[in-house]
């Protein structure tokens, strides 16, 4: 008897494939019964496949038309996810605002439960004229957040700009800003973040390095900016500044309570009508259990999760089998299927 094999087409940019779609992954889903394809992104989709499922971490009008078209061809294809789900994720404002719709759920449930931990997100604020506030006078005057803050470019598309950040110890620190910006409160958090990596119902949160604390003490000795970024992904030798990425010993640092983690993965999760992403959470030291999320990743960097091919690979057979089919039910109202006068449902291309 011939079992019946599945092909899920992935459009990942160059750093993406390299990192994502290794052998290992390659072998495990084929032995599942899986062939992962590469979408060549230089045709159009509607003439490649037919693919069971999409894959995707690419961006613009162009590509979401691409998937539209794919969709009206092949109906009982699935994508993950839909670029209007994804959209929300880049911009730093819409990202964090999904953390406080599901912020009264869940604080329901946790009453339920007698849990004592919160959640929530750090104060937040955002610029969209940053030289208006060139006047240190008229930033103080406003000033809801104190220092030290945190400056992230609202856009998060990925671009090595979107990582760019600004920590900024006082008033001369602003003049350094140009684009639309989010302003947070920086939170003591005992120099360590949680990753929580979600692929559908699989949670797995891990420790890694972050900024260390500033003390009042060390805030009074601090003027303007320092620039950063991505410092979690930092190697040692980038950490050549030793005032703030002093030696931590991320053995030491206590993981959050995995009931409260899996309350928001879940949230998230379904609020999002996200199947694919991470999310980075602070303990802000001061409270002790209360939890900030920072920052939400569409497909983050799944490889470096240990055993990643396993948890993919399940993913894909659970889509494939359509165990996870629930979520993407509603798929032809999600992708706004605007074409509908689609004239060009060809086959592979014809040479
Ligand atoms: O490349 P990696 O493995 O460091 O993954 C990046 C993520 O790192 P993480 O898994 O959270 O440690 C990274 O997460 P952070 O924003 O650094 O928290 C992003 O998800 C990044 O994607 P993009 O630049 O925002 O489109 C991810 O980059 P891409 O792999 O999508 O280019
Ligand atoms: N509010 C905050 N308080 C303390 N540290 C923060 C805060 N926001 C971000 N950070 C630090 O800055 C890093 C980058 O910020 P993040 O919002 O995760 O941007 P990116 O999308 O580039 O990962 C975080 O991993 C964390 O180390
Ligand atoms: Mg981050
Ligand atoms: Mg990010």
């Amino acid at each position: 008897m011939t079992t019946k094999r599945f092909s899920i087409g992935y459009a990942l940019l160059l750093k993406k494939q390299k990192s994502f779609i290794q052998a290992s992954l390659v072998n495990l889903a084929k032995e599942r019964g899986i062939d992962l394809i590469k979408i060549d992104t230089e045709k159009p989709l509607v003439n490649q496949g037919p693919f069971d499922c999409v894959l995707h971490k690419l961006y613009g009008e162009e590509w979401r038309k691409q998937l539209r078209e794919y969709l009206v061809c092949n109906p009982s294809a699935i994508v993950i996810d839909f670029p209007d789900a994804i959209e929300r994720l880049h911009n730093r404002i819409s990202m964090l605002d999904v953390v406080s719709e599901i912020q009264e759920v869940k604080r329901d449930e946790c009453h339920e439960s007698h849990e004592t931990a919160t959640f929530g997100v750090p104060k937040q604020i955002v610029i969209y004229e940053p030289e208006k506030l060139k006047n240190a006078e008229a930033w103080g005057e406003g000033l809801i957040l104190k220092f030290p803050v945190i400056a992230k470019p609202l856009v998060a598309d990925g671009s090595a700009k979107s990582h760019k950040m600004l920590l900024i110890f006082s008033s001369e620190g602003f003049e350094s800003l140009k684009s639309p910006t989010v302003v947070q409160e920086f939170v003591n958090h005992g120099g360590v973040i949680f990753k929580v990596y979600v692929v559908g119902k699989y949670v797995k949160c891990v420790k890694r390095k972050s900024l260390p604390d500033i003390t009042e003490e060390k805030l009074g000795g601090l003027r303007g900016c320092l620039s950063f970024s991505q410092v979690s992904n930092m190697t040692l030798d980038e950490r050549n500044d030793e005032r703030y990425y002093e030696m931590l010993d991320l053995e030491d640092a206590a993981m959050p309570p995995m009931s409260l983690i899996i309350n928001i993965a879940s949230g998230l999760r379904k609020a999002m009508k996200l199947h694919l992403f991470n999310f980075d959470v602070i303990r802000d030291t001061k409270v002790g259990n209360r939890y900030l999320v920072i920052d939400i990743n569409y497909f983050p960097g799944y490889a470096k999760m240990p055993g990643y091919e396993s948890v993919m690979t399940d993913f894909f057979w659970d889509v494939l089998n359509k165990k996870e089919a629930r979520s993407f039910n509603c798929k032809n109202e999600s992708m706004k299927l605007v074409d509908n006068n689609n004239g060009g449902c060809g086959g592979p291309e014809k040479v």
